[in-house]
């Protein structure tokens, strides 16, 4: 893997100046709403054209001043969540796509909601063009979308989890009764003008075992209802907390003991390689002869064909499908058309009720990821909880703005390949969150250098991929744990730097800054102290501790009408050597930076955008 190479080198001594236009970073702390609680980062766009803002963005947030952001919808939403949409953004609804006429589409859109009849491919990201930002799935499942495509494209892929719960429960439930009852085969029956009394006689519930599979939101409550009806309730889940199982009733089994003891077993996982197929010829031969099967997760944790086999030797008794491996089903498929089976066209979610909710909470994670918040049921981002977020929001500007500085230090042919950050704080290390500050201090080094968009979703995907190895190191600061972080160190390892002052003893590049009344501050350029805001533009100076230096490189700057708006100066030795830091409002020409390099008690300067 090639390692990073700065192809943009801020100037330093007399290399040519190459600006690095970056939008002013703000954060704003939403309030919390009723159901999804989120942090803003968001970039003040307005003054930036569109290719800019791409590369700019500090996280997802791709609203400007200019326009309105555009929402695809290709599955039909409940009117309050599309009304919900329109009043943020262009709504297209455009139901039934072909994938060629999404993939034309997708290019022109931000954001994408689904449902399950959309299979939101890798060729999907790849023909939205970095466009795309964020992919809503109206629901629970999210096996139709390629998160490990969506995560290298960068797009932040949320779900809605909870609002279709009780909607896949109560149906599951109904699939049960009326395949113990033979209701919809008696209905079929009847209407072709037959009574068959005898034919149509059922199994009773009471007493019998049930086993859950996957004991997550619909399966417990699934469980709670069959325990209404009498039922001996028994779950297998890996990961469920014994304790919510017992707070239901409900005991947990192994997966053997579960499907071999049931007279009853329902499906509730989700679909992953590990559950693909997972009830094969092997695990129906396992189970108690005559079991009957409900499946409301997804058709493709059972075999079929093996499922078919089951059922015409008797071994299982009946099944009541509501998804399959393929939808819709061939309407040759033999399971579908099997007389021991009923089946409802993958319709557990659909309650009025569940898609207005359904519609609601996602369009309201679509809107706030547009907006540049995390949001809570983000499934491919790291979830940092909006408290944590709160208490971070100044240091993750300034992480950014150290990884962008850093970068800019690092000598044009050399390659980055280690980054190492050291946070100083008086917290337990295990209270203290930090993802989301290396994904920023990784946007800040990759973002200035390459044409890659990067923020919290991909951040860790994109150094991986260009063999940036990361380490982070936890030193204690004896200050106030109240404050999160004292000071956050970036080193960049094995490179040679454009301004030599910025090499440590250790031999990195390195910077550190520290928050300072809420702003970001720098700190420490090498071995020098400093302390500057990280503002605007910086020049910092090696130079002979001398009278008049400050004068100088301040004449020259207003000779081109250049704004100081701070200078700090750090002797070293005094009356030998000093480092000057200038912030400064404008960029410098090169001729004027050219001036400063020839005042001959300077030794070596760089110029820095931040
Ligand atoms: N038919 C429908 O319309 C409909 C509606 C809602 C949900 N669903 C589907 O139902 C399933 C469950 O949804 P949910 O909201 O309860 O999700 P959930 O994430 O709350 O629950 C899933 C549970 O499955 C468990 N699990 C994972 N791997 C397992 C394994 N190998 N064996 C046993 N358990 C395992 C998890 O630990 C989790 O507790 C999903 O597949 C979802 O897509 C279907
Ligand atoms: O995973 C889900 O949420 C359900 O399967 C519902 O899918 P649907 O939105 O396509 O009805």
């Amino acid at each position: 893997m090639a390692a990073l190479a700065p192809t943009k080198p801020a100037i330093s001594g007399h290399s040519q100046l190459l600006p690095l236009r970056t939008p002013s970073i703000s954060l704003v702390f939403s309030p919390v709403r009723s159901r999804l609680r989120s942090i803003t980062v968001s970039a003040r766009l307005a003054e930036i054209s569109p290719v800019e803002k791409r590369s700019g963005l500090p996280d997802l947030e791709i609203t400007s001043k200019k326009a309105k952001p555009t929402v695809l919808v290709s599955e039909k939403l409940g009117e309050g969540g599309l009304e919900l949409l329109r009043q943020f953004s262009n709504v297209d609804c455009a139901y039934n796509l072909s994938p060629e006429e999404l993939c034309a589409k997708i290019s022109l859109c931000d954001a994408l909601i689904v449902r399950s009849g959309t299979k939101v491919t890798r060729e999907v990201f790849e023909a939205a063009k970095g466009r795309l930002k964020v992919v809503g799935r109206a629901g629970v499942g999210i096996d139709n979308v390629d998160l490990q495509a969506a995560t290298e494209h960068g797009c932040l892929v949320v779900n809605a989890p909870t609002a279709n719960t009780i909607a896949a429960a109560e149906h599951g439930i109904a699939l049960l009764t009326a395949m113990a009852r033979n209701v919809a085969q008696a209905d079929a029956s009847m209407k072709s003008g037959k009574w068959q009394r005898n034919k149509y006689v059922g199994v009773s519930l009471v007493g019998k075992t049930l086993a859950v599979m996957g004991f997550g939101k619909v399966g417990s409550e699934v469980a709670r209802r069959a325990k209404g009806l009498g039922m001996h309730v028994i779950a297998h889940d890996p990961y469920a907390p014994a304790d919510r199982a017992r707070a239901i009733g409900v005991e947990l089994v192994s997966f053997e003991e579960a499907i071999s003891t049931s007279d009853f077993i329902s499906l509730h996982m989700p679909l992953t390689p590990t559950t693909s197929k997972i009830f094969d010829d092997e695990t129906f031969g396992k189970m108690k002869k005559g079991v009957r099967i409900v499946n409301v997760a997804r058709g493709g944790v059972i075999d079929e064909d093996a499922l078919v086999r089951a059922l015409d030797v008797g071994a299982v008794a009946q099944a009541a499908l509501d998804v399959f491996t393929v939808e819709p089903p061939p309407s040759d498929s033999r399971l579908v058309q099997h007389e021991n089976v009923i089946v409802t066209p993958h319709l557990g979610a659909s309650t009025i009720e569940a898609q207005e909710g359904v519609a609601i909470e996602i369009a309201e994670a679509v809107v706030g990821a547009l907006k540049g918040e995390l949001a809570a049921t983000a499934v491919n981002a790291p979830m940092v909880p909006a408290e944590v977020l709160f208490e971070l929001s100044p240091y993750v500007v300034l992480a950014e703005k150290l990884g962008r500085l850093a970068v800019q230090l690092v000598a044009g042919v050399s390659g980055i390949k280690g980054i190492k950050i050291v946070y100083a704080s008086a917290r337990d290390p295990d209270d203290l969150d930090t993802r989301i500050l290396r994904a920023m201090i990784v946007k800040g080094i990759v973002q200035p250098i390459s044409s890659l968009f990067v923020n919290i979703v991909n951040a860790d995907y994109t150094a991986k991929q260009r063999g940036l190895r990361i380490s982070e190191e936890r030193v204690f600061h004896d200050g106030s744990p109240e404050v999160p972080i004292d000071s956050i160190q970036v080193h960049l390892t094995n490179v040679e730097s454009k301004f030599a002052s910025a090499i440590s003893d250790s031999g990195d590049i390195r910077v550190e800054g520290k928050v300072k009344d809420g702003v970001p501050h720098l700190t420490l350029v090498g071995g020098f102290s400093v302390n500057v805001s990280l503002e605007g533009n910086l020049i910092l100076c090696r130079q002979v501790d001398q009278p008049g230096m400050i004068g100088r490189v301040g004449n020259i700057l207003a000779e081109q009408n250049v704004n100081i708006n701070f200078m700090s100066v750090c002797r070293t030795v005094v009356r030998q050597q000093a480092i000057m830091a200038i912030g400064v409002d404008e960029e410098p020409e090169k001729e004027t930076l050219k001036k400063i390099g020839e005042v001959p008690a300077i030794d070596e300067f760089v110029f820095l955008t931040l």
